[in-house]
């Protein structure tokens, strides 16, 4: 089986092909863009075949359609900071909801009936009303930011080409996915940085900077998380939508709380201004009884271990970055 995961160098996409590698018949194909650095994020890149395109060249993603005719397609290349979708809309929208159209017609021309899934975000839904919650596929969208937007798109196309074309598209509204290897502009390696570089005497103040602490987010490991992509496209009836989360729901505040109870050091935290939204959603609390049900579906990676293992990520990263300041 021919798999195709696009934003193979992205936080999903590497940890879903390390995931799929030692699957037997699979063979992964990982579309990049040509200068994506491939230092660390990367592991089995050398078990994949890597292809590069531009989601915002629809010719370059039509070639890399053609050349690998897939199975089963992973649409995970996105720009998903959503403070950047602020500064950045025009660009945001372009390649997520562009980005899309232009590969759901690449693989309708190339043909073949591939399972496509369609990963939108639990930005979709926005901020919303506290009576509403938890939110399930039939809350409406409200999106908040051009993030958001893009995301309302890509999740209608992906359900206009199963309507009008029969195609197989599978949609997931994914909340809050974490662990070692995330960027550092997303909340939770923001904070485990800061907190390594405080152990490491890099911030003597020991002040980690903050922006809105009392956002509720609920944390699903990636690991988790690329499982759950894999059983949608193993199990799913096409045209589906699923929210997908993990089962820890808490203010970003607690948290911070929690990585701060993994370190000796002393952790205080300020406020920085800059990283406060122009809106925020504040209240990701999900129902994801659906997507269970349909596939039997759990976290099995407890929301301490995650933090743990970003935290120990980041001091290995400090300590590296500090070895090549000394050469
Ligand atoms: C599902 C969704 O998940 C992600 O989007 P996000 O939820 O915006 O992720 P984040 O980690 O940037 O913010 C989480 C919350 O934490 C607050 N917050 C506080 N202090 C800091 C802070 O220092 N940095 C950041 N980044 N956020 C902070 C911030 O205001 C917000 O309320 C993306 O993967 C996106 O692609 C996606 O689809």
């Amino acid at each position: 089986m021919r798999v195709m995961i696009t934003g193979v160098t992205g936080f999903a996409g590497s940890y879903l092909a390390e995931h799929l590698v030692d699957k037997p018949g699979v063979e992964v194909y990982g579309l990049k863009r040509w200068n994506s650095p491939m230092t660390d994020i990367l592991p089995v890149r050398d078990r994949i075949t890597l292809i590069d395109f531009d989601l915002g060249d629809p010719h370059s993603v039509y070639a890399a359609v053609r050349e690998v005719r897939p199975d089963r397609v992973f649409h995970l290349a996105a720009q998903s900071y959503v403070p950047m979708s602020f500064r950045a809309p025009v660009d945001t929208i372009r390649a997520n909801a562009l980005g899309t159209v232009a590969l759901l017609e690449a693989l309708r021309e190339v043909g073949g009936d591939p399972v496509i899934h369609i990963c939108t975000s639990s930005e979709v839904y926005g901020e919303v009303p506290s009576d509403e919650l938890p939110i399930t596929e039939a809350t409406p969208f409200r999106p908040q930011s051009p993030y958001g937007v893009s995301k309302v798109a890509e999740d209608l196309t992906a359900y206009q080409y199963f309507m009008s074309y029969g195609m197989h598209t599978l949609r997931t509204r994914s909340f809050t996915h974490t662990g070692p290897r995330s960027k550092e502009v997303f909340v939770a390696p923001a904070f485990a940085k800061q907190i390594a570089e405080i152990e490491a005497g890099l911030r003597p103040d020991g002040i980690v900077k903050v922006g809105n602490l009392d956002s509720t987010r609920t944390f699903l490991d990636i690991r988790d998380m690329v499982e759950a992509y894999w059983l949608l496209t193993e199990r799913c009836p096409a045209g589906e939508v699923y929210n997908i989360a993990g089962d820890t729901t808490c203010l970003v505040g607690e948290m911070l709380d929690v990585l701060a109870s993994l370190t000796d050091v002393t952790v205080k935290a300020e406020v920085d201004p800059a990283l406060l939204r122009a809106s925020d959603v504040t209240r990701q609390v999900p129902d994801t009884t659906k997507f269970r049900e349909a596939t039997g579906w759990s976290p099995r990676i407890p929301f301490e271990q995650t933090l743990k293992d970003i935290l120990d990520y980041w001091r290995a990263q400090v300590s590296l970055r500090a070895l090549r300041a000394e050469r």
